[in-house]
């Protein structure tokens, strides 16, 4: 039986990108300590934008498969090796926006059977036992029908596990907090002149916006390795990121910040010993290692 590292992180997203977006430094901090790091992204993103125009070609299975790619590459930015998909590469689409025809496509991750794919996940948490598992808040964080699915099946695949004796000891939902979004968009305003973009998003276009009293850990990248290595993942998103600085766009093109300090709330699992926690563990018993 091998041992497992002491410390085991679990993070479900929808598409890849999406997990350099929110957790990038955090993914890269935890790597760099030696903690086990899991990602188990939904689906391949078929159904997404793309930004380079010498890419504009790629759609469907061969956008899947390019953004598998640029998954691959941007975990290697993140030292992050073991990366998943549920239940096996294309076995659930890219749902669209939503609102969209493309919802209603029969393999697409909106019309799956939450337990059905919470099973699947449920099986990662059993071999890879993590102690914090992060994902989305109920509305997904924006509203996409993928990224309320991932939170869905995520939140079904802890309860499974706990009955089953070896559920995460916290999960954790990702948030920024509204005044550090207000102020951050303050700065970009006076930067804009100097960015590749024309407009600027708003803070209502950042996913998970809370109030300050909601935040409780903050991953803290600021100047270190891990903020470097955020900003490169998100670049390897090429598809669908374009990275100028402190700043980002996605394919709409609308400016936002680029968060090197990442926020979680505890959505449910041990209380942390203090306010404003800076480690996603922080008070967890050090277990051994579980037997894998
Ligand atoms: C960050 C994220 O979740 N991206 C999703 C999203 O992409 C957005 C979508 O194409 C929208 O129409 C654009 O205006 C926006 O700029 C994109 O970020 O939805 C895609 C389709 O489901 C998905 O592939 C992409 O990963
Ligand atoms: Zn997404």
């Amino acid at each position: 039986m091998t041992e497992q590292p002491s410390r085991r992180l679990l993070l479900v997203h929808a598409h890849p990108d999406d997990e350099s977006i929110n957790n990038g430094a955090t993914m890269a901090r935890y790597a760099a300590e030696g903690a086990q790091v899991t990602l188990v992204t939904c689906t391949l993103g078929e159904r997404g934008e793309v930004i380079p125009p010498e890419l504009a070609h790629l759609n469907g299975p061969a956008l899947g498969r390019h953004r598998m790619g640029e998954l691959t590459t941007a975990m290697g930015e993140l030292g992050v090796r073991d990366v998943r998909l549920l239940g096996g590469p294309g076995r659930f689409a890219d749902s669209g926006m939503m609102g969209l025809p493309d919802n209603e496509d029969p393999g697409c991750f909106w019309q799956a059977d939450v337990d059905e794919a919470a099973a699947l996940l449920a099986e990662v948490i059993r071999e890879t036992r993590p102690q914090v598992l992060v994902t989305y808040d109920p509305d997904g964080g924006y509203g996409h029908p993928d990224h309320i699915q991932a939170h869905r099946v995520a939140t079904r695949a802890a309860e499974l596990a706990a009955a089953a004796g070896h559920g995460p000891a916290r999960v954790y939902w990702n948030r920024v907090p509204r005044t550090t979004a207000e102020a951050a968009f303050a700065r970009l305003g006076e930067e804009l002149r100097g960015l590749p973009f024309d407009r600027a998003a708003t803070v209502d276009d950042v996913p998970g916006v809370v109030e300050d009293e909601r935040i409780d850990v903050e991953i803290a990248a600021g100047d270190t390795p891990y903020a470097a290595a955020k900003a490169a993942a998100m670049r390897a998103h090429a598809t669908q990121i374009e990275v100028a600085g402190s700043c980002f766009a996605l394919s709409n093109a609308l400016a936002q910040p680029l968060f090197t300090t990442e926020y979680y709330e505890l959505a449910a699992g041990q209380p942390l010993p203090e306010a404003r926690a800076t480690d996603l563990f922080a008070g967890l018993a050090a277990d051994a290692g579980a037997a894998s």
